[in-house]
Order: structure tokens, then C-alpha cells, then sequence
């Protein structure tokens, strides 16, 4: 008989706070709530979106059900007609990578993002109705990161009116644009634009790939898939592809010309749009990345708190002197807490970070269209290194999930590793974050160079302004209970992100080549522009909180996570701060004390704060996290459902397991 017990209930009693205001708070808003809530549930009761087995399936097996499941999630969307939001939580509650995620994520942003309105009106129903499935074909075998670099080309033929689009060298073959592979009939390719003999530099172009009769390559193109990717289930279930031109040809007008143009007379004619423009949909992506990491975090973190409190080891206080009676809760370990909760309060942060990202993005678009460009050097910045600051964070925080759940989370069905192997490539894709770093810290030398003209920095470069101040501003803290002030933290990392852009800035100066001197330092402005970054989460933190916050305990619990995210940075990049002595080892060693007293205040908390992210145990998809707590019969009963387990003598047993068995008898005997 199914076990029906909540063996988290008395974790769930402990709670101090309003667990449904929670909710309302990491959703967004009430009615994001009410939605997401709502297709959670459709999405778990219907079996057609049921993910069993996915790490046991054979690589094409996977693609197949991937390619069905893509199929059902259309076709329950038209049944429904749900709206665009409802349709966004649909496809994220279903949780499969499959061809769709590319063709909404980055075809159809590349087309509104720089196509004209008159090829808008062209293509864009055709995508919407996904009479067309796109991809985004950017990187090739040869360069990805240097995007200037692409050799693709598109050379404009004026006798016929078309682009030629032509792979000259292996090295230029397109390698990696998810759906790509078996599915995509269109591709936004990326090609170095040549007319009249001269080069223009990288421009997308609407390539139609396949046929929409038999599916069939077009003539001239060679494209296929690139093979198995890290990990079991994950990424596999995606087509990322190659594709090779031999000289094929687009109408003119399949060029993407918001930007710039090529005339009919072959003349490339520049707007007064700024051409970075053209990478609009790395922008749109990159911002989308960060909730994707909260997201993913979050999952992982669930999955590590609810497992830690029903796993139990060694004696408890409460044993009687043989030893006996109940064991620990991994949970009130204190290690384990100090592994744990950093990484619960990171997950609220990033949601946080990510909310204001959406937002600070969406102003841009706005500003855009009124021929606005003055905010994009600084989105581009944020959504770089907000990419890479968190999609790094959370794969170290997955995995550290996995070690938190000891060796049951190494198991497949713990949920953790397929968690892993399907987001630690955020850490590339959308730009290698150790090269987006280099784009913020390039931004941020850029800064402060404008200092001396007097030019202000605002949004998020602000604190840069109060250079002299946080310079030499020292950090007041006497006493562990003084780190629970909001702006002594936000000035303690303002003045240590302060103090290492200005020195970066210092050291540049000694190169007479400023290139070479940019190389040079390059991992000193990695650092600084991490420390940058930490500066924008905590701070969006600090605003979040200043926001009207409902319900009992709620506020409390909140500036507790915030403490607890940033005193942990403190910890992490100690080196740092005491090397630019905006905190000194004293105060350092305090912020440790205090840190400890804010994981009691977790600790009770913590099965509530993980409840709080309102997901369920089919979105979940783990037998260690699952909302009741039932870990160990549900652990016992998957392992029976390995495929190994179906029969009790394993195939293979008569022609090498036997003969093995009996020559070792022979060799006894002898
Ligand atoms: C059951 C288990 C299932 C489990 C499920 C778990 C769920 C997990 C979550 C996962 C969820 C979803 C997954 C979704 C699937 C995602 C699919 C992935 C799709 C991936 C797509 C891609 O990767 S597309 C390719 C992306 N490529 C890149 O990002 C390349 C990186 N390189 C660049 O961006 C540029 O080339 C670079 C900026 C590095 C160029 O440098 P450089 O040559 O030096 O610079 P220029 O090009 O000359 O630029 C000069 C100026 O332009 C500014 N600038 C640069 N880029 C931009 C920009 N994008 N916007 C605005 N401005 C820009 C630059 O700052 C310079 O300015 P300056 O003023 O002149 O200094
Ligand atoms: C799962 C997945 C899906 C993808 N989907 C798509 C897609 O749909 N469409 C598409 O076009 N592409 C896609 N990509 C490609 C992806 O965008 C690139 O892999 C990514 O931009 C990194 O480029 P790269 O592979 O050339 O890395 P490289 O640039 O070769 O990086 C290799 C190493 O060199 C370092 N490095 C590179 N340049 C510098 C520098 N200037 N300074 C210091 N260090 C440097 C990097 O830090 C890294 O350690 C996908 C990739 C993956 C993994």
C-alpha cells in the first residue's frame, strides 16, 4: 500500500514565516503564482509529459520521445489556446530540451530583433505558427567566442539579385546550433557580408535549410548532428548540428536589414542603428539565462534540503548510552548547513537579480524603439556578467548538491547528475563566461577612464561616481551583530570592487600597448569584474527588500538569506577583501561568527524556504526531494525499475560470466 505520511510535516511546523507570501515573492506576483501553479499541475497530471526512464533510453530513443513530447506540448498549447505566458510555463514545467527551446528562445528573437518590419511581417507569422522551425547559426567548428572571427560567407551576386552563402574551409562548417542537426527547416545564419568586392563584417542572413515536402537538405547544403554530449538524458536529447554551404543562394531581401543594408545595386548602406544591434539576441538570451539559473539552483537546492533532513547518521544528543535511538539529521550538521544555506540564499538572490535583469532589459527595448541606444554598453555589461556569475555559481552549487546528498545523489534517480550535465553548458553557451568577464571588465576600464572628462556613471556603475569616498572609507564593524546592517556590507563589496578596478585600471596604464596590457591582466580584470558583479546581486538584493513585503516572518526571513549570500561572498573571496583592506581579518573572522548565528535562523526554516519555490515532485524529478519526504521505499522501488533488473541472470551471463566462473574453478583445482 502506498505510503500517504508527510515525513516532512514536523519540519513543516517549525516554520517561522508566511510560507504562501513566500511563494507569491519567488513567483513574482500573485497572479504569476496562480498561472505557474496552475500549468505545474496540468503538466504533472498528464501522462503524455511523463519523464520516466530518460537516462536509460538509447540516444535515439531519447531524440524520438524528445521530438513527440515537442509535438504534444504544440498541440496541447492550440487545444488549450493558452496565452503566451501560460505557454512559457508549459514548456518550462515539461522540462525536455528539444528544438522548440532554440526556435523560440533564439530564432524568432533574431528575426524581431534585426530583421525589418517588412521582413517581420514576412517571416514572423510563419515562426509564430511554427510553420517554419528555426535555429541560430552562429558558431562554427573553428570559431565560436570571436564572433568576428566567423569565415562563413554571404557574397552579394548583383547580376541575380542574391547572396551566395558559401562555407570555404572545414574550420567554417556551423557546429553547434541546437535543432539544427534534424529538425530545422530555416537557420538565421551568421556570414561575413561581401559586395562589390569588399568585406562588412558579420551579418545574419534567413537561410531556408530543409525542405518543407520531404524534409529533405536543399541543394548545396550538407547538415547533419554532431553527436552525443556530456552526461546521460540532458542535452542528448537535442539535435545541436553541423551545416555546410556549397555555395548557396538567398533572394537579397533574405539578408536581416534593420542595421544595415545592401542595396540592389550591391551599395551596404549603414543606418544610425548601433551595429552591436546585431548580437541582440545574444542580449535577450543572456538575461533570460540568469533565471534559468535560478531556477536550476533552486531545483538542486530543494532536492539537497528536503533529502537533508530525512537522512539521518551517527548518535544524537537525544541517545541513550548504548547508542541507541534516533541519528542525526544531516541537516543540523553544521558543515552541512554551511554548505547548504549559502547556496539556498544564492538561489533567492539570483531570482532577485534575474527579476531586475528582466526588467532593466525590457526598458531597453523600449528605449530602443524611440532610437534610444544610450543604455546598451551597460545591458550588455549586466547581462554578460550576470550570465556568467550565476550560470558558474550554479553548476558549483548543483554539484555541491550532489556531494550534500552524499551517494545517494550520485544516483540517476536522485535527479541531480541530469540537473547537472543539462545545466553546466550555460556555462559556455551565450558566451564562455570567462570571456563575457572580460566584456565587463572592458566596460568597467571604460568607466573609469571617463571619470577624468567628468562623465557620471549611472545605473549600476553609480558607486563608481564615489571613487575618492570608497577608497578610502574603512569598514566600521566592532562586533558580530554589526554585519547586520545592509550598508555597511553593500559599501564593504563596493569598496573592494572599487579598489581592484582601480588598480587594474593603475596596472593598464604601465603598457604602452594597451592591448597587450589588457591581455596581460587579464585574469586581474576577471576578478575585478566578479567583484563588479557581486556588487549589482547584493545591491539588488538590498532593493528587493525595500520593496513592500507581505506577510508574517517573511521580511525577516529574506534579510536573513540576504546576510547569508553576502557574508559567504565574504567568506569565499576573503583574499580580496583583505588584500584591499576594505575589511580587516578581525572583522573578517566576525562576519564568520555572525554567519553561524544566521544558519540557526535558517535552520528551522529551511524545508519551508525550499517549499517556497512551489515546485512539484514531477517537475522535480527526484526520489531524494520529493514533497513528502518518502526517500527510502521510493529509492528502492526505481532501482527495480533499472532495465537490468528485468531479468534476475543478466544477458551475457552464458558467454562471460560463466566461463570466467568456471576457469577460476579450473585454476583452483589445479
Ligand atoms: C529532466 C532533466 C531536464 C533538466 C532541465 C534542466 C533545466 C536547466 C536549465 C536550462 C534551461 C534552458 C536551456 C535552454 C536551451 C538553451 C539553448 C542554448 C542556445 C545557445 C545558443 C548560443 O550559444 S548562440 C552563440 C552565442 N555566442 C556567443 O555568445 C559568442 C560570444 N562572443 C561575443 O559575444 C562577441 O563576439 C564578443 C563580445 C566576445 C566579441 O568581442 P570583440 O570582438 O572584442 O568585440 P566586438 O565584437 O568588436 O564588439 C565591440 C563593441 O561591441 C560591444 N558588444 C559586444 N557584444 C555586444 C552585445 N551583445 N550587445 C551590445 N554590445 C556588444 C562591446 O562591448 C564593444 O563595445 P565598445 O564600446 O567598443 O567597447
Ligand atoms: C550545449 C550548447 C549549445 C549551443 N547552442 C548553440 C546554438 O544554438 N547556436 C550557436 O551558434 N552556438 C551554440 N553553441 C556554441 C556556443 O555559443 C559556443 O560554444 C560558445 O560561445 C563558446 O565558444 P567556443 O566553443 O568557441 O569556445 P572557445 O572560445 O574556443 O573557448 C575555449 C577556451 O578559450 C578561452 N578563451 C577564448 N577566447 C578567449 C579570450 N579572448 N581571452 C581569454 N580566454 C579566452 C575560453 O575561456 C575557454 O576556456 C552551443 C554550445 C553548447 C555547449
Amino acid at each position: 500500500m502506498e505510503d500517504t505520511v508527510d515525513h516532512l510535516a514536523h519540519e513543516r511546523s517549525k516554520a517561522q514565516f508566511n510560507v504562501e507570501e513566500m511563494k507569491i515573492i519567488w513567483a513574482g506576483s500573485l497572479h504569476a503564482l496562480q498561472v505557474s501553479d496552475r500549468i505545474a499541475k496540468l503538466v504533472a497530471s498528464d501522462p503524455g509529459f511523463g519523464k520516466e526512464n530518460r537516462a536509460v533510453l538509447s540516444r535515439k530513443d531519447l531524440f524520438k520521445s524528445a521530438l513527440k513530447k515537442a509535438a504534444y506540448v504544440w498541440k496541447r498549447i492550440n487545444e488549450l489556446g493558452l496565452s503566451e505566458e501560460e505557454t512559457s510555463w508549459l514548456r518550462f514545467y515539461v522540462d525536455e530540451l528539444a528544438y522548440d527551446y532554440v526556435h523560440w528562445g533564439m530564432f524568432v528573437p533574431a528575426i524581431k530583433g534585426s530583421a525589418t518590419e517588412e521582413q517581420q511581417n514576412k517571416w514572423l507569422p510563419l515562426a509564430n505558427t511554427m510553420q517554419i522551425i528555426g535555429t541560430y547559426a552562429q558558431t562554427e567548428l573553428g570559431h565560436g567566442s570571436n564572433v568576428r572571427g566567423l569565415e562563413t560567407t554571404a557574397t552579394f551576386d548583383p547580376v541575380t539579385d542574391e547572396f551566395i552563402i558559401h562555407s570555404p574551409t572545414l574550420t567554417s562548417s556551423k557546429w553547434w546550433p541546437g535543432g539544427l542537426g534534424k529538425v530545422a527547416t530555416h537557420a538565421v545564419v551568421y556570414a561575413q557580408l561581401i559586395t562589390d568586392g569588399k568585406e562588412y563584417g558579420v551579418n545574419g542572413f534567413l537561410v531556408q535549410i530543409r525542405s518543407l515536402d520531404d524534409h529533405f537538405p536543399l541543394p548545396g547544403i550538407t547538415v547533419g548532428d554532431i553527436g552525443m554530449k556530456f552526461g546521460s538524458g540532458a542535452f542528448n536529447s537535442m539535435d545541436n548540428g553541423v551545416l555546410r554551404f556549397d555555395r548557396v543562394r538567398i533572394p537579397r531581401n533574405q539578408m536581416l536589414m534593420r542595421v544595415s543594408k545592401v542595396t540592389r545595386e550591391g551599395k551596404y548602406v549603414e543606418s544610425n542603428i548601433p551595429k552591436q544591434i546585431i548580437y541582440g539576441a545574444m542580449v535577450y538570451v543572456r538575461q533570460t539565462i540568469v533565471a534559468d539559473a535560478s531556477i536550476a539552483l533552486s531545483r538542486a537546492v530543494c532536492i539537497a534540503t528536503r533529502y537533508s533532513a530525512v537522512r539521518r547518521q551517527f548518535g544524537s544528543p537525544q541517545n541513550d548510552q548504548n547508542g541507541n535511538g534516533i541519528e542525526t539529521q544531516v541537516i543540523d550538521y553544521k558543515t552541512q548547513q554551511s554548505r547548504l544555506f549559502p547556496l539556498l540564499a544564492s538561489a533567492y538572490a539570483f531570482r532577485f537579480v534575474g527579476e531586475w535583469l528582466k526588467w532593466l532589459y525590457t526598458d531597453l527595448i523600449q528605449k530602443l524603439e524611440g532610437n534610444d541606444f544610450s543604455t546598451l554598453p551597460e545591458v550588455h555589461a549586466c547581462t554578460a556578467g550576470l550570465k556568467s556569475l550565476t550560470t558558474s555559481a550554479a553548476a558549483d552549487g548543483i554539484e555541491e548538491s550532489r556531494k550534500l546528498c552524499g551517494g545517494h545523489g550520485y544516483l540517476s534517480s536522485s535527479g541531480l547528475p541530469e540537473l547537472y550535465a543539462t545545466f553546466v553548458p550555460a556555462c559556455t553557451y551565450e558566451g564562455d563566461n570567462v570571456v563575457l568577464l572580460l566584456q565587463v571588465s572592458r566596460f568597467l576600464m571604460k568607466t573609469i577612464s571617463q571619470l577624468q572628462s567628468g562623465k557620471k556613471p549611472t545605473g549600476t556603475t553609480a558607486y563608481i561616481g564615489h571613487v575618492e569616498h570608497l577608497i578610502q572609507c574603512g569598514c566600521n564593524v566592532k562586533k558580530a551583530e554589526d554585519w547586520l546592517n545592509l550598508c555597511v556590507i553593500l559599501e564593504a563589496f563596493e569598496a573592494r570592487a572599487i579598489r581592484l578596478l582601480v588598480a587594474c585600471a593603475e596596472n593598464l596604464t604601465k603598457f604602452a600597448n594597451p592591448l597587450q596590457g589588457f591581455s596581460e591582466l587579464s585574469p586581474d580584470l576577471v576578478e575585478a569584474a566578479v567583484a563588479h558583479c557581486q556588487v549589482i546581486v547584493v545591491s539588488k538584493f538590498i532593493e528587493k527588500l525595500q520593496q513592500n513585503i507581505q506577510g508574517i516572518g517573511v521580511k525577516q526571513l529574506l534579510e536573513t538569506l540576504c546576510y547569508i549570500y553576502s557574508l559567504n561572498l565574504i567568506h569565499k573571496h576573503l583574499g580580496d577583501f583583505l588584500s584591499t583592506r576594505s575589511i580587516t581579518p578581525k572583522q573578517a573572522s566576525l562576519a564568520s561568527d555572525q554567519l553561524r548565528s544566521l544558519y540557526a535562523k535558517v535552520r528551522p526554516n529551511a524545508i519551508a524556504l525550499v517549499d517556497a519555490f512551489n515546485y512539484t515532485d514531477h517537475f522535480l524529478g527526484s526520489v531524494l526531494g520529493s514533497y513528502d519526504g518518502n526517500v527510502y521505499p521510493k529509492l528502492y522501488e526505481e532501482a527495480w525499475k533499472d532495465p537490468l533488473n528485468e531479468s534476475v541472470v543478466p544477458d551475457g551471463y552464458h558467454e562471460n560470466i560463466r566461463p570466467v566462473l568456471k576457469q577460476q574453478l579450473q585454476n583452483a583445482r589445479l
